[in-house]
């Protein structure tokens, strides 16, 4: 099994891993200069980006766009299927993709083709399964190969699941790579126990169990998700010194979504959705309500003068 540094620290029961005592704990993380979760300033209306970022933009430098899609770009739907970005996302979106100095890609944990198909657009960048499947506006590809054994791993997680957990209207998504067990449906008072049983498969055949809106996003457990697919993105396009001329800002609702906002810090803005005031995040700023999206894109449209 493979863990990142901050996994290290999240799950101090992996074997071989000892828990350290809280106070050490912070001692470790500075020495390895490694950012924490904290409760981050909020953005409540379309003034505060103004207010609370003066001067971050710069029309005369490019600017690279990051966005989640799933509570980020549409608002969290019932079902999957059934997701739609709002009519002002979709032009603000459309606009600042065409502007020759801005960049743009999409993260999602859905599959490559889905998130495609969905957002519409030409000519950016896509990435699916938490950036394992990355796709460049010519159409090139990258997929971050998964070890075999993972692979046969997954095949038989997904027939377990299906064998086991996929009844009282709960489901699983198979995206070949990942999969989300969806439960909203699932009666009140067997839910928790189902899902805990699903966690339990997930992590039996070494996958990572996140927990997203009403789902269990199961992940491969390798170093990669959507913030080393972001690095990679930023340093193909625009090379290894991507920080010093480019403006990045990624925004997220998600779990998922953490991981790029937290190797963004300090080298970009990031934001996280979320209505939980007390919610713990990487990200520089939290939106209130997922509607704030669509300022965010105006506020960066207007600075780009569209
Ligand atoms: O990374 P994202 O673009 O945010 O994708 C994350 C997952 O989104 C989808 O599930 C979530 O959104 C659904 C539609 O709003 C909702 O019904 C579900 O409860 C959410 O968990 C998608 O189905 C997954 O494949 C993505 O991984």
């Amino acid at each position: 099994q493979e863990y990142n540094s901050t996994q290290l620290q999240q799950q101090p029961n992996q074997p071989g891993l000892v828990a350290l005592p809280s106070s050490l704990n912070s001692v470790v993380r500075n020495l390895a200069n490694m950012p924490e979760k904290r409760v981050a300033p909020t953005i409540d209306n379309a003034e505060d980006f103004d207010l609370k970022l003066p001067g971050f933009l710069n029309k005369n430098k490019t600017l690279a766009i990051l966005l989640d899609y799933d509570g980020t770009l549409a608002p969290i739907a019932d079902n999957p299927n059934k997701t739609v970005m709002p009519i002002t996302t979709e032009v603000v979106l459309n606009k600042l993709a065409k502007h020759p100095n801005v960049f743009m890609a999409i993260i999602s944990g859905r599959g490559i083709k889905d998130v495609q198909n969905r957002v519409g657009i030409s000519g950016i960048m896509y990435a699916g399964n938490h950036g394992i499947e990355i796709e460049r506006p010519d159409g090139s590809r990258h997929d971050y190969q998964l070890p075999i054994e993972v692979q046969e791993n997954y095949t038989k997680l997904v027939k377990e699941l299906r064998a086991n957990v996929e009844k009282n209207n709960a489901w699983v998504e198979d995206k070949r790579v990942s999969l989300t067990y969806h439960y909203r449906d699932t009666p009140l008072d067997i839910k928790e126990s189902q899902k805990q049983v699903a966690v339990k498969i997930i992590e039996s055949h070494g996958f990572r169990a996140n927990q997203a809106h009403e789902a269990i996003e199961a992940k491969p457990p390798v170093n990669w998700n959507k913030g080393e697919a972001a690095l990679f993105i930023l340093k193909q396009q625009f090379g290894e010194n991507w920080a010093d001329d480019v403006k990045v800002v990624f925004a997220g609702d998600d779990t998922t979504d953490e991981d790029a906002m937290r190797l963004l810090q300090g080298v970009g803005k990031s934001f996280r959705i979320s209505t939980d005031p007390q919610i713990q995040t990487f990200a520089d700023f939290r939106l209130s309500r997922q509607d704030l999206v669509s300022d965010l894109l105006k506020w960066l449209s207007s600075a780009y003068g569209l």
